[in-house]
């Protein structure tokens, strides 16, 4: 019997979350349904919560994670290694990323439905992401991970007061627009060495470096259109060389995957990946500020076993064949 675990964020979008928790709460009461619940007290608390479920026993589990994307990223760090055990999420963050990509539904208690439903469905194993940082420090991420002026971004982000303002407006999505412009006056750009499953690249004048596993970042940003999470392989995107001005033309353009037609945008893809820079860049990992580069990413094919409504990749082909063959 798969026990429920809920991890609930009640900070998350700006204290909604325990609104949210009220109502799935008392919809799991009328349903008769048997779940644990925690709350996070302080940042790393999901990671800590995540590692003591995964030992309690052998027996499948299922973690439901109540927040953003940041929740559910420190939920997958305290779980790795544990194959046993399922994640999903209940979308309550302000950029929410993940739910967009899974196609889990932004209202809460339609996303329990879906997955109540999906947690009996065949495991959905996707592809996760591995930092090695230089002292010897391991990190995993499920959106994607960067350095540079995106995560200077997510920092000032994470730590301001405008983003509970523009949440309780009802603009949460607009406070990355907002940073963004803020820090492009301010970022100092640098020199980066990639190296792509051995194949060194460098780039001058970098503004940052991305490595994502699913196409959305920052609140609906598509950083990395062709990302898929189950292919086997990172999505690399690069953006260097741009003057200021410019870097907001590409940036207008990023909500439409168009940026990656731009000739100071290059992209690639691959199973492993170092980044070193000139001059020290913060790293974030989901959106999460989790330190600097250098850094060393791999990617751990279908890593984890989460809750979807996406079609998996292979599956999506084959209809697509399927289709083909019949005309
Ligand atoms: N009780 C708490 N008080 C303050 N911060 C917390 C608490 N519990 C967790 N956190 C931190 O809150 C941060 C934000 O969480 P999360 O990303 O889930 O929400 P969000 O920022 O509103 O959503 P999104 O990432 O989708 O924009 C995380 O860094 C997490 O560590």
């Amino acid at each position: 019997m798969q026990e429920i675990y809920f991890i609930i964020n009640p900070s998350a979008g700006n204290g909604r979350c325990l609104n949210i928790w009220k109502k799935i709460e008392q919809t799991l009461i009328q349903e008769n349904i048997h779940f644990h619940a925690f709350f996070t007290e302080y940042r790393g608390h999901a990671t800590k919560i995540a590692s003591q479920i995964a030992v309690i026993h052998d027996h499948p589990k299922l973690i439901i994670a109540v927040g953003g994307d940041g929740t559910l990223h420190e939920v997958l760090n305290g779980i790795k290694n544990h194959k046993n055990i399922k994640i999903g999420l209940i979308p309550g963050g302000s950029g929410n990323d993940f739910s967009r990509e899974f196609q889990i539904p932004q209202d809460p208690l339609d996303a329990l439905k879906v997955l109540l439903r999906l947690r009996k469905d065949r495991p959905a194993f996707i592809d996760i992401g591995k930092i090695m940082f230089q002292d010897g420090t391991e990190h995993y991420f499920i959106n994607n991970m960067g350095a540079g002026f995106d995560v200077l971004v997510a920092y000032k982000v994470n730590h301001s007061k405008v983003k509970s303002i523009l949440n309780k407006l009802g603009f949460g999505r607009l406070v990355y627009v907002y940073f963004l412009l803020k820090e492009l006056f301010l970022y100092k750009t640098n020199t980066i060495d990639l190296m792509i499953d051995g194949t060194k690249s460098t780039f001058k004048q970098t503004w940052f470096v991305t490595v994502s596993n699913q196409p959305y970042y920052g609140g609906g940003m598509k950083i990395a259109p062709d990302a898929a999470p189950d292919d086997g392989l990172l999505d690399i995107t690069v953006v260097y060389q741009l003057s200021r001005l410019k870097l907001l033309l590409v940036f207008m353009t990023v909500f439409w995957g168009k940026h990656i037609h731009f000739k100071e945008v290059k992209t690639f893809r691959g199973k492993t990946i170092t980044i070193q820079s000139r001059s020290t860049m913060f790293v974030h990992g989901d959106g999460e500020f989790i330190g600097y580069t250098p850094l060393h990413v791999d990617i751990q094919c279908k890593g984890i076993q989460i809750l979807t409504r996406r079609q998996p990749k292979e599956e999506a082909d084959w209809k697509a064949r399927d289709t083909y063959d019949i005309h």
